[in-house]
């Protein structure tokens, strides 16, 4: 699959003057639970209503959703509100009562992107729709998974495209639920920039009061849309309460977010824009000298190791460089977080570094 104008069509022929907005409950609870939601949704900007019907869940003993049932509930959002609908879908049967229901969007969860066996399942049994499926990263950040699967679909014949980012599952503890990696998406952007991508901050905060800072920083990196968990009482949802926000919160988030421009025209911001970029520029290559010079003396260190057959790892120093560049890094503005990824990456090529010198 080629990145093409074409691929992102279906979006561009909505003419939206706002992102893609997909809300409505995390789960459909009842008939009247997803009626009234979609009332209050009716006339904002969102322009798909959600609802999970089938929810794949962690454990056993949750609430694993209405089932089929849920899909007659959407076809009456449809008729009494004219939103459009969507769902999530997980295996070959979904897809046929989803296609049945005449729900207009279908969206492949993260559990399901990771299984290329589920992947081509459902690519079959959408062979040559012309509903918009998207297509959620895998729980794992594996870029190459995640399009392996929009790329199965797209074989499969599926035109209208897309892909959700909603974070990823870690082992280390963190202010998210699922960690966003924004380098990854920009990496999907980099290699698909005209596949819609739509950002999920709810599956990524796992918590309301975040959600409006992740959907910024999406729209600051160029995202096409948001997809925001929306309830009437969000505390009593029967599924992730916590991160599902009121409609009048979704309507105030709308407001609030700044949509910028990719460029502006005026030549006195060029120019000014052009003058900065030269410095960076400047200090990238100061940068690339200085990690060259330091590369250099850890492969004397490598040498030296490898006389009187010491071992690479040096546990006890390299905690120390790190607590001491974590200080050194907050005196300057840099976040924790930032000098850890950045150091670790030099340690790591340190190591290789000294690994091919110690086997020579
Ligand atoms: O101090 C050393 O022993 C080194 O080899 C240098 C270095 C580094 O890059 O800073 C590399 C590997 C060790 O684990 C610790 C530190």
């Amino acid at each position: 699959m080629e990145n093409k104008k074409e691929l992102r069509t279906w979006l561009d022929d909505m003419k939206l003057d706002h992102p893609l907005v997909i809300a409505g409950p995390c789960s459909a609870e009842t008939e009247e639970q997803v009626l009234k939601i979609a009332h209050q949704l009716k006339d904002t900007d969102v322009n798909y209503f959600r609802a999970g019907i089938w929810k794949p869940r962690t454990r056993p003993g949750n609430f694993e959703g209405v089932g089929a049932l849920g899909l007659k509930w959407l076809q009456k959002v449809k008729a009494e509100t004219g939103m459009k609908t969507c769902t999530e879908v997980a295996n070959a049967y979904h897809v046929k009562l989803a296609l049945e229901h005449d729900i207009d969007l279908l969206w492949i969860g993260a559990r399901s992107t990771v299984s290329p066996f589920i992947m081509q399942e459902i690519a079959d049994a959408l062979c040559g729709t012309d509903k918009i499926v998207l297509v959620k990263n895998p729980v794992n950040p594996d870029l190459a998974l995640w399009l392996g699967g929009i790329e199965r679909l797209y074989e499969a014949g599926v035109k209208n495209l897309g892909a959700i980012h909603r974070g990823f599952s870690t082992y280390e503890k963190s202010k998210y639920r699922n960690i966003p990696e924004w380098q990854l998406a920009i990496e999907f952007q980099n290699r698909f920039p005209d596949l819609p991508l739509i950002n999920d901050p709810s599956h990524i905060t796992g918590r309301r009061d975040m959600i409006f800072d992740v959907s910024q920083t999406a729209l600051d990196l160029n995202f096409d849309g948001l997809m925001i968990e929306t309830h009437t009482y969000p505390d009593n949802a029967w599924s992730d309460a916590a991160q599902q926000v009121t409609p009048a919160t979704l309507v105030q988030i709308m407001k609030d977010l700044q949509i910028r421009k990719e460029s502006h025209p005026e030549a006195a911001y060029n120019n000014e824009l052009n003058k900065l970029r030269s410095q960076i520029d400047l200090v990238d290559n100061q940068i690339i000298d200085l990690l060259a010079k330091r590369m250099k003396v850890a492969d004397d260190i490598g040498v030296l190791k490898k006389q009187k057959n010491v071992a690479v790892l040096q546990r006890k120093r390299w905690k120390e460089i790190l607590e001491k560049m974590i200080v050194e890094g907050k005196s300057k503005g840099l976040s924790e977080e930032f000098i850890l990824s950045m150091f670790k990456a030099i340690h790591q090529e340190s190591i290789n570094h000294q690994g091919k010198i110690l086997k020579s």
